[in-house]
């Protein structure tokens, strides 16, 4: 099995991470607070309240787990792809794959790395939602101290099954979303690519960043409930499954709840997904 693809979906992860990490904060917060009237006022409030680290809540243990959960996303989609066409990266270009085996990948690869990313992302949702400035002497210490802190807290209080909060949420949100989200990456570059040739860096660049918009926008309403559902248990369970959550939150808030933080995201998803396709490429031509 070709390990190069799940190297290059490891490093190109983490460099889209970071540079994306402040807008997932106040992604977050829009998803599941309600004391922030929109985009600027979220960015003003954590920057006053809680300085520029802020932003940069819960970044910690998503780089760690970048390694694994990009890598699954990239190794298998591709290792999926070879399985069903028989060509490796290297000879994509010659005989590009029909647009049914890249969906397909792609969900199985969303399917796969939706396990690995949900503990990961629970932790990271929790701790970007801790509004407290950075500990002072004399005042209360958040709930949760750090990742670490945070995973034994919820593995005490919620028990074990409570690492997965939200998982199948999250897994209805990336399986068919990674398919779009490969889709609209191959498509945009046949598009713009003399055939046979590789795509240029500008079209990298823009493919990938149109990918993740449309995959996010296409992810918003699951991600909505996802988030919601990780910050359910927190003090006593508002919601019975995914569907009570999604019909008490319409029902409270209306249909645009579905679309609480597309803005930032698709903001987010441009440059992540942009740098984090023109690096998957680059090292892959490189080695290969
Ligand atoms: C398919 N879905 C929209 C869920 C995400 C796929 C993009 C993943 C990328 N690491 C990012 O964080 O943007």
């Amino acid at each position: 099995m070709p390990v190069e693809e799940f190297v290059a979906g490891w490093i190109s992860g983490a460099l889209g991470l970071v540079l994306g990490h402040p807008f997932d904060t106040v992604k977050v917060r829009l998803q599941t607070q309600t004391t922030y009237r929109g985009i600027a006022d979220c960015i003003v409030k954590i920057y006053r309240h809680e300085s520029l680290l802020g932003f940069f809540k819960g970044m910690s243990f998503p780089i760690a787990s970048i390694a694994v959960v990009n890598s699954v996303l990239f190794g298998v989609y591709s290792n999926t792809l070879l399985v069903l066409t028989a060509t490796s990266h290297q000879e994509r270009r010659a005989q590009p794959p029909s647009y049914t085996h890249i969906f397909l990948a792609g969900c199985t690869g969303g399917f796969l790395q939706a396990y690995c990313l949900a503990p990961f992302d629970l932790i990271k949702v929790r701790l970007q939602n801790q509004t407290e400035p950075r500990a002072q002497p004399g005042s209360s210490p958040p709930r949760y101290q750090g990742p670490v802190h945070c995973a034994a807290s919820i593995f005490r209080e919620e028990g074990p099954r409570g690492l997965f909060r939200g998982a199948w949420a999250l897994t209805l949100r990336d399986t068919p979303t990674v398919g779009i989200y490969f889709i609209t990456y191959e498509g945009l570059c046949r598009q713009y690519t003399p055939e046979g040739q590789n795509p240029s860096s500008a079209t990298v660049l823009v493919a990938g960043g149109f990918a993740g918009i449309v995959s996010w926008v296409a992810a918003t309403p699951l991600d909505v409930i996802k988030s919601r559902m990780q910050m359910d248990g927190l003090r006593r369970r508002v919601y019975q499954g995914i569907l009570d959550c999604m019909v008490s939150s319409i029902r409270q808030e209306g249909l645009g709840v579905f679309f609480r933080g597309v803005t930032i995201n698709s903001a987010r998803a441009f440059p992540v997904n942009a740098v984090t396709f023109l690096s998957y490429e680059y090292l892959l031509r490189w080695w290969g």
